[in-house]
């Protein structure tokens, strides 16, 4: 496509130093919605090289500043100035279907809130959630057929049988546990949905309907998990108390638990379908886990057996950085504020591109290569700034669930390389699906080898 003529998003006000934010909108309605989806690393590249770190193009009928490099990632998510807000941008893309989840609290109710459900995410409470995703991991991957198959959907199953008992502690049908699965589908689709109102079919009125069911699923629970107590997070978000005393209201147990079940769920289903993908086109790698899981023996495992294989946390940040399961955070400014020297007015949709980011030159040699011994203690140093590398975001709303999903993640992958090999054939390079968050087109097909 021709360059479009440089334009700025709005002046800058006088006198104030300021520099307007310069891009252009793009297509009419779309903006750059669909170089976004398709190619976000070559479009947010380019970007860069022609704009600097902060741009603007149009994305679904509104204006949005892209944000790239560590400095500007750093400025608006550890938004010392509370000049952006998370829930309204976040609105946007899944408010109809998270309503009032966590991410889309601000301020003094987000704190209120985050306090009450870091009661859920204790060490103690981590332990606990760990010896029942080992047990269950270990018994369905060695259950996995040989042959041929495709990880994306093994994994999702998985993350999903998994959180129904972590988190949930229900024991549910194969119907139920489908239909709780076909509901967060629709509901996570329906956030990057390009007709954004309901029309029958589509998906924004299937996100509407799922939404609707999972309110059903869960209000129907709550008297019985508030009455018998657990150590499901369920249970834990029913029970939990603030330090002040403050607890959560049925509607917020609702909300919290639709949306964290969201977060966690196609967030490390993507993690461990990014490891298979790049220890099977690296089987060197995948060698050197398999010797220390090997080592670690086959009892259960804790959080302590898990920091015993260095090479699988290697694997895991390098994975994260090259494929962050969250490609962008959005934020709105809430009032005229300042990114790098740029004029951002209130009311702008702002974004952090994580994918762009972790790609930058300027902070990772050789950016496109798999590379886990760059986060190794001897080269760790280079990686100097604290925004070079942040799958899990920054500032309050950093991933509440990041030691569960490290755990988790880990405690998954250390069964499989224990029960199989896998490989693909050479030159397989995978195709990201990136209309929500990036999942491989094929699932990622693989051969799995028996292994011991
Ligand atoms: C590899 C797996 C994961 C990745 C890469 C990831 C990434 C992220 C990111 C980037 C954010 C911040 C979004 C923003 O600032 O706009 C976030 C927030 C969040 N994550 Fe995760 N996440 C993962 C797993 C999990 C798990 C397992 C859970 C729950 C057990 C979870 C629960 C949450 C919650 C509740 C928030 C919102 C926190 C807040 O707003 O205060 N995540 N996650």
């Amino acid at each position: 496509m021709a360059d479009r003529a440089t334009t700025f998003l709005a002046p800058a006000p006088a006198h104030s130093g300021l520099a307007p934010v310069p891009g252009d909108p793009g297509l009419p309605y779309l903006g750059y919605a669909l170089q976004t989806i398709r190619d976000p690393v070559g479009h947010y590249r380019r970007r860069y090289d022609r704009h600097g770190p902060v741009s603007w193009g149009n994305f679904l009928g509104r204006p949005m500043v892209s944000v790239q490099g560590p400095d500007a990632a750093q400025v608006v998510l550890g938004n010392r100035e509370k000049a952006f807000a998370s829930g309204p941008a976040w609105n946007f893309f899944i408010g109809p279907f998270f309503e009032r989840g966590i991410m889309l609290l601000d301020f003094e109710e987000h704190l209120r809130h985050r306090r009450i459900m870091q009661q859920a995410f204790t060490r103690d409470r981590l332990a606990a959630y760990l010896r029942r995703i080992d047990a269950g991991a270990g018994h369905t991957v060695a259950d996995w057929r040989p042959g041929r198959r495709r990880m994306l959907p093994l994994f999702r199953r998985l993350t999903l049988d998994m959180a129904i008992d972590v988190f949930l502690g229900l024991e549910l049908d194969r119907r139920e546990t489908r239909r709780v699965e076909r509901a967060f589908v629709d509901a996570v689709r329906a956030g990057l949905a390009v007709v954004r109102f309901p029309v029958p079919g589509l998906r924004w009125s299937r996100g509407l309907r799922a939404r609707a069911a999972l309110v059903d699923f869960f209000a129907g629970h709550i008297p019985a998990k508030r009455a018998q107590g657990g150590d499901d997070l369920f249970s834990v978000l029913c029970a939990a108390r603030s330090e002040d005393g403050e607890r959560f209201t049925d509607a917020d147990v609702v909300n919290h638990m639709i949306f964290v079940l969201m977060a966690a769920h196609d967030t490390s289903t993507i993690a461990l379908t990014t490891m298979a993908y790049y220890l099977a086109r690296h089987p060197e790698w995948q060698e050197r886990c398999r010797e220390e899981s090997r080592s670690l023996g086959a009892g259960p495992v804790d959080s302590a057996a898990l920091e015993s294989l260095p090479t699988l946390d290697l694997v895991l940040r390098e994975s994260l950085r090259l494929c962050p399961p969250v490609p962008l955070l959005p934020r709105i400014a809430v009032r005229d504020t300042s990114v790098l020297g740029h004029h951002i007015p209130a009311g702008t949709l702002v974004s952090v591109t994580t994918f762009s980011n972790h790609r930058l030159a300027d902070y990772w040699p050789d950016p496109e290569r798999f590379d886990p011994e760059r986060f190794s203690p001897d080269r760790r140093s280079a990686i100097t700034h604290p925004y070079a590398w942040f799958p899990f975001g920054g500032g309050v709303h950093k991933c509440i669930g990041l030691h569960f999903a490290d755990l988790q993640v880990k405690a998954v992958m250390h069964r499989l390389l224990r029960a199989h090999r896998w490989s693909v054939p050479a030159g397989y390079t995978w195709d990201l699906d990136m209309s929500t968050l990036p999942v491989p087109k094929d699932g990622l097909p693989v051969t799995l080898h028996p292994y011991g």
